[in-house]
Protein backbone atom coordinates (compact mmCIF):
# COMPACT_ATOMS: atom_id res chain seq x y z
CA UNK A 1 0.00 0.00 0.00
CA UNK A 2 1.14 3.57 -1.26
CA UNK A 3 0.46 6.52 0.64
CA UNK A 4 1.25 9.82 -0.94
CA UNK A 5 0.86 12.55 1.83
CA UNK A 6 -0.25 15.85 0.96
CA UNK A 7 0.32 16.29 -2.58
CA UNK A 8 -1.22 19.22 -4.21
CA UNK A 9 -4.16 16.52 -6.50
CA UNK A 10 -5.00 18.51 -10.17
CA UNK A 11 -7.78 15.80 -11.44
CA UNK A 12 -10.12 17.74 -13.48
CA UNK A 13 -12.27 15.05 -13.39
CA UNK A 14 -13.23 15.43 -10.44
CA UNK A 15 -12.75 19.35 -10.59
CA UNK A 16 -10.39 18.83 -7.88
CA UNK A 17 -6.91 21.17 -7.63
CA UNK A 18 -5.79 21.18 -4.13
CA UNK A 19 -3.71 19.17 -1.36
CA UNK A 20 -4.63 15.67 -0.67
CA UNK A 21 -3.33 12.81 0.80
CA UNK A 22 -3.68 9.67 -1.66
CA UNK A 23 -3.96 5.78 -0.80
CA UNK A 24 -2.87 3.19 -3.58
CA UNK A 25 -4.02 -0.43 -3.27
CA UNK A 26 -3.65 -3.00 -5.87
CA UNK A 27 -2.87 -0.89 -8.54
CA UNK A 28 -5.45 1.65 -7.63
CA UNK A 29 -6.76 4.96 -6.02
CA UNK A 30 -8.37 3.24 -2.94
CA UNK A 31 -9.02 6.49 -1.19
CA UNK A 32 -8.14 10.58 -1.62
CA UNK A 33 -8.96 12.83 1.14
CA UNK A 34 -7.92 16.61 2.42
CA UNK A 35 -7.43 15.35 5.64
CA UNK A 36 -6.49 11.83 6.70
CA UNK A 37 -5.64 11.00 10.25
CA UNK A 38 -3.32 8.14 10.79
CA UNK A 39 -6.50 5.83 12.37
CA UNK A 40 -7.96 6.63 8.81
CA UNK A 41 -5.22 5.44 7.02
CA UNK A 42 -4.24 2.53 9.27
CA UNK A 43 -7.87 1.54 9.28
CA UNK A 44 -7.73 1.29 5.37
CA UNK A 45 -4.25 -0.40 5.15
CA UNK A 46 -5.71 -3.37 7.51
CA UNK A 47 -2.10 -4.55 9.24
CA UNK A 48 -0.59 -4.27 5.25
CA UNK A 49 2.50 -2.18 5.43
CA UNK A 50 2.17 1.30 4.24
CA UNK A 51 5.17 3.11 2.23
CA UNK A 52 4.76 6.82 2.47
CA UNK A 53 5.68 9.33 0.08
CA UNK A 54 5.72 13.18 1.43
CA UNK A 55 3.91 15.23 -1.95
CA UNK A 56 4.82 18.73 -0.20
CA UNK A 57 5.55 21.36 -2.78
CA UNK A 58 4.78 18.69 -5.97
CA UNK A 59 2.17 17.89 -7.90
CA UNK A 60 -0.30 14.38 -8.14
CA UNK A 61 -2.60 14.59 -11.56
CA UNK A 62 -3.79 11.82 -13.91
CA UNK A 63 -0.93 10.04 -16.64
CA UNK A 64 -1.00 11.90 -19.34
CA UNK A 65 -2.81 10.40 -23.00
CA UNK A 66 -0.80 11.18 -25.76
CA UNK A 67 -3.24 10.54 -28.87
CA UNK A 68 -0.74 11.29 -31.20
CA UNK A 69 2.98 9.65 -31.16
CA UNK A 70 4.84 8.15 -33.90
CA UNK A 71 6.99 4.98 -32.70
CA UNK A 72 8.16 3.91 -35.98
CA UNK A 73 7.82 0.54 -35.32
CA UNK A 74 7.68 -1.70 -37.42
CA UNK A 75 10.01 -0.71 -40.17
CA UNK A 76 11.93 2.18 -38.58
CA UNK A 77 13.84 0.73 -35.86
CA UNK A 78 16.89 3.21 -36.28
CA UNK A 79 14.39 6.51 -34.98
CA UNK A 80 12.51 4.64 -32.81
CA UNK A 81 10.47 1.30 -31.57
CA UNK A 82 8.11 0.61 -29.33
CA UNK A 83 10.25 0.34 -26.46
CA UNK A 84 12.67 3.24 -26.73
CA UNK A 85 9.05 5.36 -27.55
CA UNK A 86 7.25 3.99 -24.54
CA UNK A 87 10.19 4.32 -22.01
CA UNK A 88 10.33 7.30 -23.49
CA UNK A 89 6.47 8.54 -22.70
CA UNK A 90 6.49 7.43 -18.99
CA UNK A 91 9.93 9.55 -18.63
CA UNK A 92 7.82 12.26 -19.79
CA UNK A 93 5.00 11.94 -17.61
CA UNK A 94 2.72 9.92 -20.32
CA UNK A 95 0.39 6.55 -19.61
CA UNK A 96 -0.90 5.98 -22.33
CA UNK A 97 0.18 6.55 -25.99
CA UNK A 98 -1.62 6.19 -29.27
CA UNK A 99 0.73 5.17 -31.70
CA UNK A 100 0.08 6.44 -35.41
CA UNK A 101 0.08 4.20 -38.30
CA UNK A 102 2.29 5.50 -40.61
CA UNK A 103 4.99 2.86 -40.04
CA UNK A 104 6.65 0.42 -42.60
CA UNK A 105 4.55 -1.41 -43.69
CA UNK A 106 1.87 0.64 -42.88
CA UNK A 107 -1.02 -0.73 -39.69
CA UNK A 108 -3.93 -1.55 -42.38
CA UNK A 109 -4.95 -4.63 -40.73
CA UNK A 110 -5.94 -6.54 -37.50
CA UNK A 111 -2.60 -8.55 -36.89
CA UNK A 112 0.05 -5.77 -37.45
CA UNK A 113 -2.39 -4.07 -34.72
CA UNK A 114 -2.37 -6.88 -32.79
CA UNK A 115 1.69 -6.55 -33.23
CA UNK A 116 1.90 -2.95 -32.50
CA UNK A 117 -0.33 -3.40 -29.25
CA UNK A 118 1.53 -6.97 -28.05
CA UNK A 119 4.74 -5.16 -28.17
CA UNK A 120 3.53 -2.30 -26.03
CA UNK A 121 2.70 -5.03 -23.65
CA UNK A 122 6.31 -6.28 -23.67
CA UNK A 123 7.70 -2.92 -23.35
CA UNK A 124 6.01 -2.84 -20.28
CA UNK A 125 6.13 0.81 -19.68
CA UNK A 126 2.62 3.18 -20.91
CA UNK A 127 -0.13 1.32 -22.49
CA UNK A 128 0.65 1.63 -26.22
CA UNK A 129 -2.60 1.70 -28.24
CA UNK A 130 -2.51 1.51 -32.03
CA UNK A 131 -3.98 3.98 -34.56
CA UNK A 132 -5.07 1.77 -37.80
CA UNK A 133 -4.63 3.59 -41.18
CA UNK A 134 -8.09 4.71 -42.60
CA UNK A 135 -7.46 3.50 -46.17
CA UNK A 136 -5.38 0.07 -47.35
CA UNK A 137 -1.67 1.03 -47.51
CA UNK A 138 -2.53 4.85 -46.59
CA UNK A 139 -2.72 5.01 -50.23
CA UNK A 140 -6.37 7.26 -49.75
CA UNK A 141 -8.45 4.90 -51.84
CA UNK A 142 -9.72 1.93 -50.06
CA UNK A 143 -11.06 1.82 -46.74
CA UNK A 144 -9.65 -0.85 -44.17
CA UNK A 145 -11.68 -3.73 -42.63
CA UNK A 146 -12.60 -1.06 -39.58
CA UNK A 147 -14.19 -3.34 -37.34
CA UNK A 148 -11.82 -6.19 -37.98
CA UNK A 149 -9.54 -3.54 -36.84
CA UNK A 150 -11.29 -2.10 -34.00
CA UNK A 151 -11.60 -6.01 -32.87
CA UNK A 152 -7.18 -6.11 -32.97
CA UNK A 153 -7.38 -3.08 -30.83
CA UNK A 154 -7.66 -0.24 -32.56
CA UNK A 155 -8.27 3.42 -30.31
CA UNK A 156 -8.79 5.51 -33.68
CA UNK A 157 -8.44 5.63 -36.93
CA UNK A 158 -6.18 7.81 -39.07
CA UNK A 159 -3.57 8.16 -42.62
CA UNK A 160 -1.68 11.06 -40.73
CA UNK A 161 1.33 12.00 -42.67
CA UNK A 162 -0.64 12.13 -45.51
CA UNK A 163 -4.25 13.56 -46.00
CA UNK A 164 -6.83 12.00 -47.44
CA UNK A 165 -7.87 13.78 -50.82
CA UNK A 166 -10.16 12.02 -51.97
CA UNK A 167 -13.57 13.78 -50.39
CA UNK A 168 -15.79 10.77 -50.67
CA UNK A 169 -13.21 8.29 -49.13
CA UNK A 170 -13.19 10.74 -46.28
CA UNK A 171 -16.96 10.97 -45.69
CA UNK A 172 -17.35 7.10 -46.55
CA UNK A 173 -14.61 6.79 -43.43
CA UNK A 174 -16.97 8.76 -41.08
CA UNK A 175 -19.92 7.19 -42.10
CA UNK A 176 -18.22 3.97 -40.52
CA UNK A 177 -17.04 5.49 -37.83
CA UNK A 178 -20.56 5.50 -36.67
CA UNK A 179 -20.63 1.89 -36.51
CA UNK A 180 -17.39 1.33 -34.74
CA UNK A 181 -17.75 4.54 -32.77
CA UNK A 182 -14.02 5.39 -33.02
CA UNK A 183 -12.23 8.37 -34.12
CA UNK A 184 -10.97 9.83 -37.93
CA UNK A 185 -8.33 11.44 -36.87
CA UNK A 186 -7.35 13.71 -40.26
CA UNK A 187 -3.88 15.52 -41.03
CA UNK A 188 -5.69 18.02 -42.51
CA UNK A 189 -3.25 19.40 -45.69
CA UNK A 190 -4.18 20.14 -49.05
CA UNK A 191 -0.86 18.51 -50.71
CA UNK A 192 -1.67 20.65 -53.66
CA UNK A 193 -1.67 23.95 -51.89
CA UNK A 194 1.26 22.95 -49.32
CA UNK A 195 3.49 21.93 -52.82
CA UNK A 196 6.89 21.48 -51.87
CA UNK A 197 6.78 24.14 -49.21
CA UNK A 198 8.99 23.79 -45.96
CA UNK A 199 8.08 26.62 -43.92
CA UNK A 200 4.76 28.59 -43.32
CA UNK A 201 4.42 30.75 -45.89
CA UNK A 202 4.42 34.52 -44.98
CA UNK A 203 7.03 37.18 -43.79
CA UNK A 204 9.75 35.00 -41.88
CA UNK A 205 9.68 32.42 -45.21
CA UNK A 206 10.14 35.14 -47.93
CA UNK A 207 13.07 36.90 -45.54
CA UNK A 208 15.06 33.47 -45.88
CA UNK A 209 13.95 32.69 -49.55
CA UNK A 210 12.54 29.16 -48.23
CA UNK A 211 8.92 28.29 -50.39
CA UNK A 212 6.06 28.65 -48.27
CA UNK A 213 3.35 26.77 -47.01
CA UNK A 214 0.16 28.97 -47.11
CA UNK A 215 -2.02 28.68 -44.24
CA UNK A 216 -4.99 27.74 -46.69
CA UNK A 217 -3.33 24.01 -46.90
CA UNK A 218 -4.99 23.96 -43.75
CA UNK A 219 -7.58 25.21 -43.23
CA UNK A 220 -9.34 24.22 -46.81
CA UNK A 221 -9.32 20.67 -45.37
CA UNK A 222 -10.57 21.66 -41.96
CA UNK A 223 -13.69 23.12 -43.09
CA UNK A 224 -14.22 20.18 -45.79
CA UNK A 225 -13.54 17.82 -43.08
CA UNK A 226 -16.15 19.91 -40.65
CA UNK A 227 -18.60 19.90 -43.51
CA UNK A 228 -18.39 16.22 -43.77
CA UNK A 229 -18.71 15.30 -40.01
CA UNK A 230 -21.67 17.53 -40.00
CA UNK A 231 -23.23 15.84 -42.85
CA UNK A 232 -22.56 12.03 -41.88
CA UNK A 233 -22.51 12.72 -38.18
CA UNK A 234 -19.55 10.30 -37.66
CA UNK A 235 -16.70 11.46 -34.96
CA UNK A 236 -14.09 13.35 -36.56
CA UNK A 237 -10.29 14.50 -34.73
CA UNK A 238 -8.30 17.23 -36.53
CA UNK A 239 -4.62 16.56 -35.74
CA UNK A 240 -2.09 19.20 -34.98
CA UNK A 241 -3.99 22.23 -35.64
CA UNK A 242 -1.73 25.30 -36.67
CA UNK A 243 -3.60 28.07 -38.25
CA UNK A 244 -5.94 30.92 -36.50
CA UNK A 245 -8.68 29.70 -39.59
CA UNK A 246 -9.01 27.05 -38.32
CA UNK A 247 -9.55 27.44 -34.80
CA UNK A 248 -12.35 30.08 -36.01
CA UNK A 249 -13.82 27.00 -38.40
CA UNK A 250 -13.83 24.47 -35.66
CA UNK A 251 -15.20 27.16 -33.05
CA UNK A 252 -18.18 28.05 -35.73
CA UNK A 253 -18.63 24.15 -36.29
CA UNK A 254 -18.68 23.49 -32.35
CA UNK A 255 -21.30 26.18 -31.62
CA UNK A 256 -23.30 24.01 -34.46
CA UNK A 257 -23.09 20.62 -33.04
CA UNK A 258 -21.06 19.30 -35.15
CA UNK A 259 -19.22 15.69 -33.73
CA UNK A 260 -15.25 17.42 -34.15
CA UNK A 261 -12.60 17.47 -31.25
CA UNK A 262 -9.20 19.25 -32.11
CA UNK A 263 -5.59 18.85 -30.60
CA UNK A 264 -2.60 21.41 -30.39
CA UNK A 265 1.31 20.01 -30.51
CA UNK A 266 3.28 21.95 -27.93
CA UNK A 267 5.99 23.26 -30.36
CA UNK A 268 2.62 25.54 -32.02
CA UNK A 269 1.86 27.15 -29.06
CA UNK A 270 5.33 27.78 -27.94
CA UNK A 271 7.33 28.50 -31.31
CA UNK A 272 6.12 30.77 -34.16
CA UNK A 273 8.18 30.80 -37.88
CA UNK A 274 10.56 33.50 -36.47
CA UNK A 275 12.26 31.23 -34.62
CA UNK A 276 13.52 29.18 -37.27
CA UNK A 277 17.14 29.31 -38.93
CA UNK A 278 18.23 27.48 -42.05
CA UNK A 279 21.16 25.74 -40.06
CA UNK A 280 18.49 24.10 -37.51
CA UNK A 281 16.36 21.45 -38.72
CA UNK A 282 14.78 20.80 -35.48
CA UNK A 283 12.50 22.89 -35.82
CA UNK A 284 10.83 21.99 -39.34
CA UNK A 285 7.73 19.94 -38.56
CA UNK A 286 4.55 19.84 -40.32
CA UNK A 287 2.10 21.42 -40.34
CA UNK A 288 5.01 24.36 -40.28
CA UNK A 289 5.20 26.86 -37.31
CA UNK A 290 2.88 29.23 -38.22
CA UNK A 291 3.07 33.31 -37.50
CA UNK A 292 2.99 34.97 -33.89
CA UNK A 293 -0.76 35.90 -34.57
CA UNK A 294 -1.73 32.29 -35.37
CA UNK A 295 -0.11 31.18 -32.42
CA UNK A 296 -2.17 33.16 -29.80
CA UNK A 297 -5.40 32.61 -31.58
CA UNK A 298 -4.29 28.65 -30.94
CA UNK A 299 -4.10 29.39 -27.34
CA UNK A 300 -7.09 31.29 -27.04
CA UNK A 301 -8.81 28.20 -28.85
CA UNK A 302 -7.38 25.93 -26.44
CA UNK A 303 -7.93 27.81 -23.12
CA UNK A 304 -11.59 27.83 -24.45
CA UNK A 305 -12.39 24.67 -25.38
CA UNK A 306 -12.59 25.04 -29.12
CA UNK A 307 -9.29 23.54 -29.31
CA UNK A 308 -9.98 19.90 -26.65
CA UNK A 309 -6.52 18.57 -26.36
CA UNK A 310 -2.96 18.71 -26.20
CA UNK A 311 -0.61 16.12 -28.18
CA UNK A 312 2.97 15.97 -29.07
CA UNK A 313 2.85 14.53 -32.29
CA UNK A 314 6.05 13.19 -31.43
CA UNK A 315 8.03 12.49 -34.64
CA UNK A 316 11.45 11.00 -34.24
CA UNK A 317 13.75 10.57 -36.93
CA UNK A 318 17.69 10.16 -37.32
CA UNK A 319 20.28 12.71 -36.26
CA UNK A 320 21.99 11.87 -40.42
CA UNK A 321 18.44 12.70 -41.73
CA UNK A 322 17.84 15.56 -39.81
CA UNK A 323 21.42 16.93 -40.54
CA UNK A 324 20.61 17.16 -44.20
CA UNK A 325 20.43 20.48 -45.65
CA UNK A 326 16.82 22.57 -44.51
CA UNK A 327 15.05 21.35 -47.70
CA UNK A 328 15.85 17.70 -47.67
CA UNK A 329 15.56 17.08 -43.60
CA UNK A 330 12.55 15.17 -42.96
CA UNK A 331 9.39 17.21 -41.08
CA UNK A 332 9.34 16.37 -37.30
CA UNK A 333 9.86 16.82 -33.47
CA UNK A 334 10.74 14.44 -31.08
CA UNK A 335 9.24 15.43 -28.21
CA UNK A 336 7.49 12.74 -25.46
CA UNK A 337 10.40 13.75 -22.90
CA UNK A 338 10.39 17.44 -22.87
CA UNK A 339 6.54 18.13 -23.80
CA UNK A 340 5.61 18.52 -20.52
CA UNK A 341 7.83 20.69 -19.08
CA UNK A 342 7.81 22.91 -22.04
CA UNK A 343 4.40 23.54 -21.69
CA UNK A 344 4.40 23.84 -18.01
CA UNK A 345 7.47 26.56 -18.29
CA UNK A 346 6.42 28.35 -21.21
CA UNK A 347 2.19 28.60 -21.01
CA UNK A 348 2.01 27.63 -17.37
CA UNK A 349 4.28 29.94 -15.78
CA UNK A 350 3.56 32.92 -17.94
CA UNK A 351 0.08 32.65 -17.71
CA UNK A 352 -1.09 32.03 -20.63
CA UNK A 353 -2.67 28.64 -19.56
CA UNK A 354 -3.77 27.34 -16.17
CA UNK A 355 -2.34 24.17 -14.83
CA UNK A 356 -5.84 22.42 -14.48
CA UNK A 357 -6.82 22.98 -18.30
CA UNK A 358 -3.29 21.64 -19.32
CA UNK A 359 -4.09 18.45 -17.31
CA UNK A 360 -7.46 18.49 -18.67
CA UNK A 361 -6.39 18.93 -21.87
CA UNK A 362 -3.73 16.34 -21.87
CA UNK A 363 -5.22 13.39 -19.75
CA UNK A 364 -8.72 13.92 -18.86
CA UNK A 365 -10.05 14.91 -22.54
CA UNK A 366 -8.25 12.40 -24.64
CA UNK A 367 -10.08 9.93 -22.24
CA UNK A 368 -13.55 11.22 -22.61
CA UNK A 369 -13.17 11.67 -26.40
CA UNK A 370 -10.98 8.37 -27.23
CA UNK A 371 -13.19 6.14 -24.73
CA UNK A 372 -10.20 5.06 -22.63
CA UNK A 373 -9.73 4.62 -19.52
CA UNK A 374 -7.90 6.66 -17.40
CA UNK A 375 -7.54 10.79 -17.08
CA UNK A 376 -8.73 10.87 -13.62
CA UNK A 377 -7.58 9.32 -10.46
CA UNK A 378 -11.07 8.91 -9.01
CA UNK A 379 -10.74 5.89 -6.30
CA UNK A 380 -11.48 2.97 -8.05
CA UNK A 381 -9.72 3.89 -11.05
CA UNK A 382 -6.27 2.28 -12.08
CA UNK A 383 -3.52 4.18 -10.39
CA UNK A 384 -1.75 5.73 -13.77
CA UNK A 385 -0.49 8.74 -12.31
CA UNK A 386 2.38 11.27 -12.23
CA UNK A 387 4.47 12.81 -9.24
CA UNK A 388 5.69 16.66 -10.69
CA UNK A 389 8.21 18.27 -9.08
CA UNK A 390 7.76 22.07 -10.02
CA UNK A 391 11.04 23.28 -9.15
CA UNK A 392 13.41 20.15 -10.31
CA UNK A 393 15.72 21.93 -13.34
CA UNK A 394 17.43 19.67 -16.17
CA UNK A 395 19.38 20.27 -19.07
CA UNK A 396 18.30 18.20 -22.49
CA UNK A 397 20.47 16.81 -23.30
CA UNK A 398 21.16 13.58 -25.38
CA UNK A 399 23.18 11.41 -22.83
CA UNK A 400 19.21 12.00 -20.46
CA UNK A 401 17.25 11.09 -23.28
CA UNK A 402 16.13 7.24 -23.55
CA UNK A 403 14.65 7.88 -26.61
CA UNK A 404 16.26 7.06 -29.54
CA UNK A 405 15.91 10.83 -31.65
CA UNK A 406 17.84 13.83 -30.29
CA UNK A 407 15.85 15.75 -33.14
CA UNK A 408 14.47 18.30 -30.51
CA UNK A 409 14.79 22.23 -30.13
CA UNK A 410 15.07 22.31 -26.60
CA UNK A 411 18.44 20.32 -26.96
CA UNK A 412 21.34 22.14 -24.51
CA UNK A 413 18.33 24.19 -22.91
CA UNK A 414 17.71 23.79 -18.74
CA UNK A 415 13.34 23.08 -18.54
CA UNK A 416 12.55 23.27 -15.67
CA UNK A 417 9.42 21.42 -13.94
CA UNK A 418 9.42 17.33 -14.61
CA UNK A 419 7.79 14.26 -13.42
CA UNK A 420 9.70 12.34 -10.63
CA UNK A 421 7.78 9.66 -10.48
CA UNK A 422 5.53 8.08 -12.70
CA UNK A 423 3.11 5.14 -12.10
CA UNK A 424 1.22 2.57 -15.03
CA UNK A 425 -1.35 0.38 -12.79
CA UNK A 426 0.47 1.55 -9.41
CA UNK A 427 3.47 -0.01 -10.67
CA UNK A 428 6.49 2.56 -10.22
CA UNK A 429 8.17 2.97 -13.69
CA UNK A 430 10.16 5.92 -13.45
CA UNK A 431 12.07 7.55 -10.33
CA UNK A 432 14.07 10.71 -10.28
CA UNK A 433 14.00 11.00 -13.88
CA UNK A 434 15.49 7.32 -14.51
CA UNK A 435 13.39 4.68 -16.05
CA UNK A 436 12.82 1.98 -13.73
N1 LIG B 1 4.58 15.95 -37.91
C1 LIG B 1 5.61 15.71 -38.69
O1 LIG B 1 6.32 16.65 -39.02
N2 LIG B 1 5.91 14.46 -39.12
C2 LIG B 1 5.16 13.27 -38.90
C3 LIG B 1 3.96 13.16 -39.79
C4 LIG B 1 2.76 13.95 -39.37
O2 LIG B 1 2.46 14.08 -38.17
O3 LIG B 1 2.01 14.45 -40.24
C5 LIG B 1 6.08 12.08 -39.09
O4 LIG B 1 5.60 10.95 -39.22
O5 LIG B 1 7.30 12.28 -39.07
ZN1 LIG C 1 0.10 14.81 -39.50
ZN1 LIG D 1 1.81 12.91 -36.75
Amino acid sequence: MLLLKDVWVVDPGQKLSSPQSVLVKEGKILAMASTMSEEEVHSQAQEETIETINGEGKFLFPGLIDVHTHLREPGQEDKEDILSGSRAAVRGGFTTILAMANTQPVIDKRALAEFVRLQGVRAGYAQVLPIGTVTKGMQGEELVEMADMKEGGVAAFSDDGKNIQNGEVMRLALEYAKLTGLPIISHCEDKYLAGDGFMRRGIAAGRMGLKGIPASAESVIVSRDLILAEETGGKLHLAHISTAESVDLIRRAKARGVNVSAEVNPHHLIFCDEDIHLTDTSLKVNPPLSSKEDRAALIDGLRDGTIDMIATDHAPHTQAEKARPFAEAPFGIASLETALSAVYQHLVLTGKLTWERVIEAWSYLPAQRFGLKGGTLTPGSAADMVLFDPAYQEVIEPGNLVSKARNTPFLGQTLQGFPVMVWVGGRLVQENRRVL
